[in-house]
């Protein structure tokens, strides 16, 4: 018998491209998924609460996250750490439950090679203009770091042929409506092959 267990979805892309913006939207409509909040060592931004937004750690903690091995992935962006909590991931999807993860291209091909089960989504910019408006008009970040997120964003869209599947954030609600049919298509599919299988046991038996 195939264990009930939640799966596992990843979204990633470029910083600025909306990954937070859609997540929120996709939560208000799905609120049965289970966000896992990352661990991170950059400085806590304006609005931002620990525990809800992330887990703020100093580089030394983080570091010692990493050795006890209690991350899922973890990687240094734009001269900060962020990682993924292994046992929240791993307790949730055993629950039955669907988790979410919201991270970076490096962190992302870390997940696919020890959960290659997992769903691996790229969130695409209407335009790489769009994409810098983005990110410029939140303000959050200085006009340096505006600079290196966008270096990295070209390296992170060289990587997008990795993922399963390329949602572009023009409109939220569009791009949010997009995640949720794969969601559920990612369901339907597994459900076909757990019907195929427990069939393929009950012709053996026979
Ligand atoms: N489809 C959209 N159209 C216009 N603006 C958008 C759209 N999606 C998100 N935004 C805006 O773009 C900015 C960046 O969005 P958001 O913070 O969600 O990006 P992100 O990918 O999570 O960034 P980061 O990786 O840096 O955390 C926000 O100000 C948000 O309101
Ligand atoms: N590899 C990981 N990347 C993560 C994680 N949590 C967030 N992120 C990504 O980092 C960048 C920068 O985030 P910001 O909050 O400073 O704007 C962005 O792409 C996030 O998605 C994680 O656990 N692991």
């Amino acid at each position: 018998m195939i264990e009930e267990k939640g799966i596992l979805f990843i979204l990633s892309g470029p910083s600025g491209v909306g990954k937070g913006t859609v997540r929120k939207e996709l939560f208000n409509r799905k609120p049965d998924l289970k966000y896992s909040i990352s661990m991170t060592t950059r400085n806590r931004r304006t609005g931002e609460t620990d525990g809800i937004d992330y887990f703020y750690k100093s580089k030394e903690e983080f570091e010692e996250l990493v050795e006890q091995g209690q991350l899922l992935e973890y990687a240094k962006y734009v001269n900060n750490y962020y990682g993924t909590p292994r046992a929240y991931v791993e307790e949730t999807l055993a629950a039955g439950h669907d988790v979410f993860l919201e991270i970076e291209v490096q962190g992302a091909l870390q997940v696919k090679e020890n959960f290659p089960e997992g769903v691996f989504i790229f969130l695409f910019p209407p335009s790489l203009v769009e994409l810098k408006n983005r990110i410029v008009n939140r303000g959050t970040e200085t006009t340096e770091l505006v600079l290196n997120r966008l270096k990295e964003a070209r390296k992170e869209i060289e990587m997008m042929d990795a993922y399963d599947y390329v949602v572009v954030n023009d409109q939220v609600e569009l791009a949010v409506s997009k995640v949720q049919s794969i969601i559920q298509s990612e369901h339907l599919k597994r459900e076909r092959i757990e019907k195929q299988y427990k069939k393929l046991l009950e012709d053996e038996m026979e």
